[in-house]
């Protein structure tokens, strides 16, 4: 079960365990529809590690975005772009809950406020942490900054991978989504030219 009470963080350390029941019961079954026998040895738990693990990897409904992000913002007369690059990705596909993952990017334009920083992955992982395509989580990743800190202007770029195009499907191994979104000054193509052209500068 989640824990929102403290600023809409959830700490992982107890489960619902009426949903991880019925998803292990599922489970199951699933074992048994693919051939397997559910109750031989190595079998045995893995319904109940699994329904952990998709209660894990879908935990971002619990979340509340904005409440992370208001939770760390400060007055600061600051207004050139703060970017953070390179944040990890993982979420799961809504029509095949297979994995894709890769990096977000994320830049913002302070109007009056800054945000902690730390709290832009967190909010990436709010969005990530459901079933998910490329497209939407970008675009509520944009959108609750816009909506939250309110500054001049948002950009996220996420690219990632998606399994079902890599280990079933198609099956190509290589092939990378990106996806945009963009506010404010950012639909200025100087502004937007410089975040893109810092996203992908090998500064460090
Ligand atoms: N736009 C978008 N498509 C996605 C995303 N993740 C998976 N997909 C696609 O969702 C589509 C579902 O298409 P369907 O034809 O209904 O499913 P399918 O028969 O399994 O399709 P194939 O993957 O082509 O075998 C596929 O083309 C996937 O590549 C995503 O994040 N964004
Ligand atoms: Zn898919």
């Amino acid at each position: 079960m989640s824990d929102k009470s403290n600023n809409g963080y959830q700490k992982i350390d107890r489960y619902d365990e009426k949903v991880i029941g019925e998803i292990a019961g599922n489970y199951k079954n699933i074992l048994a529809s693919i051939g397997e026998d559910p109750n031989r040895e190595g079998l045995l738990k893995t319904p109940e590690r699994v329904a952990k693990a998709l209660q894990f990897l879908t935990h971002g409904y619990d979340l509340d975005a904005s409440e992370i992000l208001k939770s760390a913002m400060f007055k600061e007369d600051y207004s050139q772009m703060v970017i953070v690059k390179d944040i990890e990705v993982y979420s799961m596909c809504e029509h095949h809950m297979l994995p894709f993952f890769g990096k977000a990017h994320i830049a913002y334009i302070p109007n009056g406020h800054i945000v902690g920083l730390s709290k832009l992955p967190r909010v990436v992982d709010v969005f990530a942490r459901r079933l998910q395509v490329q497209e939407r989580l970008t675009n509520e990743i944009r959108d609750c900054i816009q909506d939250t800190l309110k500054p001049a202007g948002v950009a996220v770029v996420i690219e990632c991978k998606h399994m079902c195009m890599s280990m079933r499907g198609i099956q190509k191994q290589n092939s990378v989504t990106t996806t945009s979104a963009f506010t404010g000054e950012f639909d200025h193509d100087k502004t937007r030219s410089e975040f893109l052209r810092l996203i992908t500068a090998n500064l460090s």
